[in-house]
């Protein structure tokens, strides 16, 4: 575990070997362990030692530490998600799982049989298999949370893990392993009877109805004691019955009620995309029955509520023009305050309308968000020789202008309890990182919420992009599939941060996002935008004039010195750069660098311990040397028209200096 504090991670370079070590003896093991038969656990010392260690992980949870150490992660070894619905997958036991195997095609029915061991980065517990006869250690890691409730603490569930990954932990212990949160299905023990984990169809048409009521009437109570999930799971449970055939034809509007009230719990959980249709599919669309209206009108405003979250601000318009027009006399006022929001967010859409004084005076704290549309017309996504594809602008952009607006479709805030960072280590190229895995955590938890979202993010550039079979598979019988391996690599190359805008501060603070149109710009030293940030909305603005076609580039790294951003453009993003500027700089005396990069630490460490406010004669002097001689470590001719970016600082602060004098 690494210590953080204030803006550094401190992490010792016996501690960084600690971790290479445990990762790579873990993976010694396992090859070593691979195809071997489990052994079978007894039961009471298993669920003895995971007490101990519930009471443990919680202690330190609420102990004077809380947060003050990062967990560490092992990664680089991806595999897919399980893409074949349940009831196409065969049953196994405990006792069939192999060492280091996934079991591809099986699926594994358990049940708790310990309390749950919450650790920052991953929870476990003891299960047990249907006939209780055999135990086994289960873990989660990272997506171990479902809308902020720990999955593995869900009472009376059983759970049914699609191709369970039987491996060793850490520590040598073995555990099934679940990385994606999709080949976890939990369901509840009174569903649990039909071994593919959904109910039975009930055959007749009155118990069926009946039944569906009952499970209406459990949602509601459940809604109304704000037990989102559970109302959710009741309601689906009705659902599933009444849209039945038989129970359909003879009452469909309970299906419709049903529909109607799950679309609103929906929204609350922010699952949109089924709110919409949910909301959709309750239509009842009687104009004469006043009644019918009402619903309908509700219906409509649930529908655009999704949509217009999902920044689908056209089809929001029909729905809420829709509603209007059935009902004039329902929150008429409200109605077309929304309409008007709607038709404002269409221009911003359009033409880059956005009044940023008003934006930026909405935000808070409290309001960490922009409610604002992108404007994306200025470019286009094509192919950037080399450098995979890139945004390249469609039309001449003057120097200045907005070239793209762009609200981020995840900005997880330093200040947020879903922001965690973690110590990671890559096996696949052997480096170490600071990741910002609540990030990815977040955008995993968007992603199954609205899977209609998932197919343009796992269009981003990352280094695994999944089973060349199975990658292009986003959902099955059961529900949306993500491929958490995925998320992480292209939350690795393509996230940003939105500085501190709230007085986040500090490593383990940082502020991190995803922009999935500002995740097509490639890195240039000699970039013609640059970025600005209003709460989640990128501006992507050009720093010189800039013409059509031209591809659009920003700074991955600013740093003046060469090796320094070459390292860090390695490290993060995994390229070379070579744009005119590195090619000049490369080839230069390595002598001649490292003289300039001494200078510019010492205009660094000047700037630093100088204001230039007040600053004296013979101070500003000083400074004028300071930049002279960098200048001069710079060869006129090969460097004509290209920056001389260690001078940056200190010709900055004399600009800011001088003119007093
Ligand atoms: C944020 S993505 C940029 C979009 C990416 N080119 C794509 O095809 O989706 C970052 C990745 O693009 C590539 N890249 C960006 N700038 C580059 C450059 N100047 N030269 C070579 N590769 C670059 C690297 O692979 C980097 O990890």
């Amino acid at each position: 575990m690494a210590s953080k504090d204030g803006n550094t991670v401190f992490l010792t370079e016996q501690e960084a070997e600690r971790i290479r070590n445990t990762v790579k003896d873990r993976l010694k093991k396992c090859d070593e362990l691979a195809g071997h038969a489990r052994e079978s656990r007894d039961t009471k010392t298993a669920i003895s030692t995971a007490t101990g260690a519930s009471l443990m992980a919680d202690m330190a949870n609420m102990g004077p530490s809380k947060g003050a150490t990062m967990p560490a992660i092992g990664l680089g070894q991806p595999y897919p998600p399980c893409v074949a619905p349940l009831q196409d997958l065969q049953p196994m036991e405990l006792s069939d799982l192999r060492m280091e195997t996934h079991h591809r095609g099986y699926r594994l029915t358990v049940k708790r049989a310990s309390p749950v061991v919450n650790l920052a980065a991953r929870s476990w517990t003891m299960v047990q298999d249907e006939a209780g006869e055999e135990i086994e250690r289960l873990e989660l890691c990272l997506h171990k949370k479902r809308h902020g409730k720990e999955l593995l603490e869900s009472a009376d569930s059983v759970f049914i893990i699609k191709e369970p990954y039987f491996t060793l932990t850490d520590d040598g212990e073995p555990t099934i392993r679940i990385d994606h949160p999709s080949d976890l299905v939990v369901v509840p023990e009174s569903e649990a009877g039909s071994t593919n984990g959904t109910n039975g169809e009930a055959t007749h048409a009155t118990a069926a109805e009946q039944k569906a009521r009952s499970c209406k009437d459990q949602g509601n109570a459940a809604l109304e004691k704000q037990n989102l999930a559970l109302a959710h799971a009741k309601y689906s449970e009705g659902l599933k019955l009444a849209r039945q055939d038989i129970v359909y034809k003879a009452n469909p509007d309970l299906a419709r009620d049903l529909s109607r009230n799950r679309a609103h719990v929906n929204l609350l959980l922010n699952q949109l995309d089924e709110a919409k249709a949910d909301a959709k599919a309750s239509l009842i669309g009687k104009e004469d029955d006043q009644r019918s209206r009402e619903l309908d009108s509700k219906a409509f405003f649930r529908a655009g509520m999704a949509a217009y979250n999902l920044g689908q601000y056209h089809e929001a318009k029909e729905l809420f023009e829709q509603r209007l027009k059935l009902t004039p006399d329902i929150y008429p006022k409200e109605t077309q305050a929304i309409l008007r929001r709607i038709e404002a967010h269409l221009r911003e859409q359009e033409a880059g309308t956005h009044d940023l004084k008003k934006i930026r005076a909405g935000l808070s704290r409290a309001r960490p968000r922009v409610d604002a549309a992108s404007f994306f017309s200025n470019t286009a996504v094509k192919e950037s020789p080399g450098r995979g594809r890139g945004l390249f602008a469609t039309r001449d952009i003057g120097a200045g202008e907005i070239v793209m607006l762009e609200k981020a479709f995840c900005v997880v805030w330093g200040f947020e309890d879903d922001a965690l960072t973690a110590i990671t280590y890559d096996v696949r190229d052997d480096r170490i990182r600071v990741s910002p895995v609540g990030l990815s955590r977040a955008i995993v938890q968007k992603l199954l919420s609205n899977p209609s979202q998932i197919e343009k993010v796992m269009d981003m550039y990352g280094d695994w992009q999944g089973d060349s079979n199975t990658k292009n598979v986003f959902s099955t019988a059961d529900g949306p599939v993500v491929d958490t391996f995925r998320v992480h690599d292209i939350v690795s190359r393509n996230a940003f941060g939105p500085g501190s805008q709230y007085g986040e501060k500090g490593a383990q603070d940082a502020s991190t996002g995803l922009w999935i149109r500002a995740g097509y710009t490639n890195h240039s030293c000699l970039a013609n935008v640059q970025k600005e940030y209003v709460g989640d909305l990128m501006i992507l603005r050009a720093t010189r004039a800039i013409a059509a076609g031209e591809e659009i580039f920003h700074s991955y790294d600013e740093s003046s010195d060469y090796e320094a951003r070459q390292r860090a453009l390695m490290h993060t993003w995994g390229f070379e750069c070579d744009c005119a500027l590195c090619v000049v700089e490369k080839a230069e005396d390595p002598a001649v660098r490292k003289k300039r990069r001494e200078l510019a630490e010492e205009a660094d460490a000047f700037v630093q311990s100088q204001p230039w406010a007040n600053a004296n004669r013979r101070v500003i002097v000083r400074a004028q040397r300071l930049a002279r001689a960098i200048d001069e470590t710079y060869d006129g001719e090969k460097y004509k028209g290209l920056p001389r970016l260690a001078t940056k600082r200190i010709q900055e602060w004399l600009a800011h200096a001088a003119p007093r004098r």
